[in-house]
């Protein structure tokens, strides 16, 4: 839990995507506090442990986002599951993991396993659709799952995520404000370096993910805006 604790700035990696061998090493580099792996769809096996043996030659910290057990690897140094709280289907909060958790049970190690309590504001991302996620939230109903995750749930992870949108800094203020244990991600839409400031004024831990893909030179940006934004804090 420590190691997770003190990210403040990550870059996730889509198995679905590719990326280049020489970006892959200037990313791993760049002094990002971990990578993540994970996608919402297209993840198999082969594309995860081709990732996972490139960023293996890097020291940065490696995290699988466990979105399909077809795709499940040992090699990571953590595991992330997603719970979407805001889903309308149990599948996505509970049917999934039980599945899981009764095929892999006996070789778990929950000391590198870590839950995150997603909360879906993109109605037209992947993730959204694929969980049918009740994205159309007013503020009231966010801090209300805040503190289910927090209090009730006791998560260690809030994630709150805009996957393929610059999401409501003033709505992640109010997140934060909520939370006094448990993590509090933000990811979507960062592009620019002053977003990610923006967002790491608030979140803890800033996700960069498809500006690997489409402004690799700015996502790189992100790393020091969002360390310079965490030293004026
Ligand atoms: C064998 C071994 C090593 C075992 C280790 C033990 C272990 C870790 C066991 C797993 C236990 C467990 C409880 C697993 C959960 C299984 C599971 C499938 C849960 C469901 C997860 C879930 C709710 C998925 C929904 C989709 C989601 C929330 C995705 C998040 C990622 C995301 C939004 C990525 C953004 O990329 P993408 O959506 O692909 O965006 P693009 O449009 O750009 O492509
Ligand atoms: O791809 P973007 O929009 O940067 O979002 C990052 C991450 O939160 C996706 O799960
Ligand atoms: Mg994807």
């Amino acid at each position: 839990m420590e190691e997770i604790r003190a990210w403040r700035h990550v870059f996730k990696l889509d198995p679905n995507k590719s990326i280049d061998d020489e970006r892959l090493e200037r990313l791993c580099e760049s002094g990002t506090d971990a990578v993540i792996v994970g996608g919402t769809d297209g993840v198999t096996i082969d594309n995860v442990l081709d990732l996972l043996a490139r960023i293996r030659r890097f020291s940065v910290p490696c995290a699988l986002e466990v979105t399909d057990v077809e795709a499940l690897t040992p090699g990571f140094d953590v595991y992330l599951v997603p719970i979407v709280l805001n889903s309308r289907q149990a599948e996505w909060i509970i049917g999934r993991h039980h599945e899981a958790v009764k095929q892999y049970g006996d070789v778990m190690n929950w000391d590198e396993i870590f839950a995150e309590g997603y909360c879906i504001l993109n109605p037209e991302c992947k993730a959204a659709k694929l969980t049918e996620a009740d994205a159309g939230l007013s503020e009231d109903d966010v801090v209300a799952y805040v503190r289910l995750a927090q209090h009730l749930y006791k998560l260690p992870i809030f994630y709150l995520e805009y996957s393929g949108i610059y999401g409501d800094p003033a709505l992640v203020e109010k997140v934060k404000q909520a939370l006094s244990e448990t993590q509090l991600f933000y990811g979507g839409g960062i592009t620019t370096p002053e977003q990610a400031a923006e967002m790491a004024r608030w979140a803890d831990t800033v996700v960069v993910g498809n500006a690997i893909y489409e402004s690799f030179e700015q996502a790189l940006l992100t790393v020091d805006a969002v360390k310079r934004a965490n030293e004026a804090k």
